[in-house]
């Protein structure tokens, strides 16, 4: 039997999926949130029923208005065209999730860097990382309301798998309090380089390479347009039949994340995604995303229902899976 040389079975998985795989056709639930306290039951059904197959669904009647959607986006697209000097004055610290990066984030699916810059926002962490409010004023009030309005959409949906999982229907809340200092859930604006000028083998590569979140639940904002996003089912993993993702404005796309997976004993699936190039005939144009990583506050214990796994708190298993993405990365040379 071959060495397994890494600690994680989402890493085995992911450093195996790096490669094109076939184009799959696996149906993306449309979920419509609204009227959620008396629909509630109703609502969570479906969310257990796409969160336990494709581990990817989509929202609406998210209650987030569209034009305070399309604000944040306006925002992000001011905050990447500022010169490159004004954001390397806001540098990514690392393992913080908070600050900027251009081109730092290497897949160990792939071994290469996603072809994007990336700005995170990590509440307890932004101590001068914020731009100056002269070059682009409201930022940094706007981006936290759409921050708070995110956070309180992943409790609704978190709550009703709260209620499958037989915990309490606060736990999840509970663990994302915004209000501690332990708080460590992410808005990250993602900008992926035009391709507009590109050379004929920079289409071979990636936007964002095939990965697992960390989180719990992601929340994904698209741009009608701005295609690329692709998700493949676990069990589809080993042929690598991937399916495409829709964007629509206004629309959220959610995903499991590993620390849910192993939150709910693995009935909840944390399944691999990934961003691809635009083909040469298709818009070239930058891509523009904004993510939301719901992760659980570093103090707060994991532990699932049937306890399939030891208690941990949501900071060491973070530090684990960072330690073995490292370790996966140094694997490759
Ligand atoms: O930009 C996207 O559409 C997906 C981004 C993503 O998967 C991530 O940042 O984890
Ligand atoms: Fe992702």
């Amino acid at each position: 039997m071959m060495a397994q040389p890494y600690g994680y079975d989402e890493l085995n998985r992911e450093s195996r999926i790096g490669g094109m795989g076939t184009e799959g056709t696996h149906a993306v639930a449309l979920i419509d949130l609204s009227d959620f306290d008396a629909r509630k039951p109703e609502i969570a059904d479906q969310l257990w029923q796409a969160a336990t197959t494709l581990g990817l669904f989509q929202l609406t009647g998210h209650g987030i208005p569209m034009a305070q959607i399309e604000e944040a986006f306006a925002l992000s697209e001011a905050f990447f065209a500022q010169p490159m000097e004004a954001k390397a004055g806001m540098p990514l610290r690392p393992g913080t999730n908070a600050g900027w990066e251009f081109k730092a984030q290497v897949r160990p699916s792939t071994g290469t860097p996603d072809q994007k810059e990336s700005y995170q926002i990590t509440r307890p962490r932004m101590d001068g990382l914020w731009p100056d409010e002269a070059a682009i004023p409201g930022f940094k009030e706007k981006m936290l309301a759409f921050e708070a309005a995110n956070w309180a959409v992943a409790m609704k949906v978190l709550s009703c798998f709260a209620l499958k999982l037989g915990f309490d229907a606060d736990l999840f809340t509970r663990a994302h309090d915004p209000a501690s200092p332990e708080y460590q859930s992410t808005l990250r604006l993602i900008h992926y380089l035009p391709m507009t000028d590109a050379k004929p083998e920079d289409f071979t590569g990636w936007r964002a390479g095939a990965h697992t979140d960390f989180d719990c639940l992601t929340l994904l904002h698209q741009k009608t347009g701005q295609g690329g996003l692709q998700v493949c089912p676990g069990h589809a993993a080993e042929e690598g039949a991937w399916t495409s993702v829709e964007p629509v404005a206004g629309i959220i796309t959610c995903n499991i994340g590993d620390m849910l997976m192993r939150w709910s004993d693995d009935r909840l699936l944390s399944n691999p995604h990934r961003v691809r190039m635009p083909r040469p005939d298709e818009y070239l144009g930058p891509r523009y995303s904004i993510p939301f990583f719901a992760q659980a506050n570093k103090d707060f214990v994991l532990q699932g229902p049937d306890r399939k796994y030891p208690a941990i708190t949501a900071g060491d298993y973070i530090l684990e899976r960072i330690r073995a993405n490292y370790d996966a990365l140094k694997a490759r040379g």
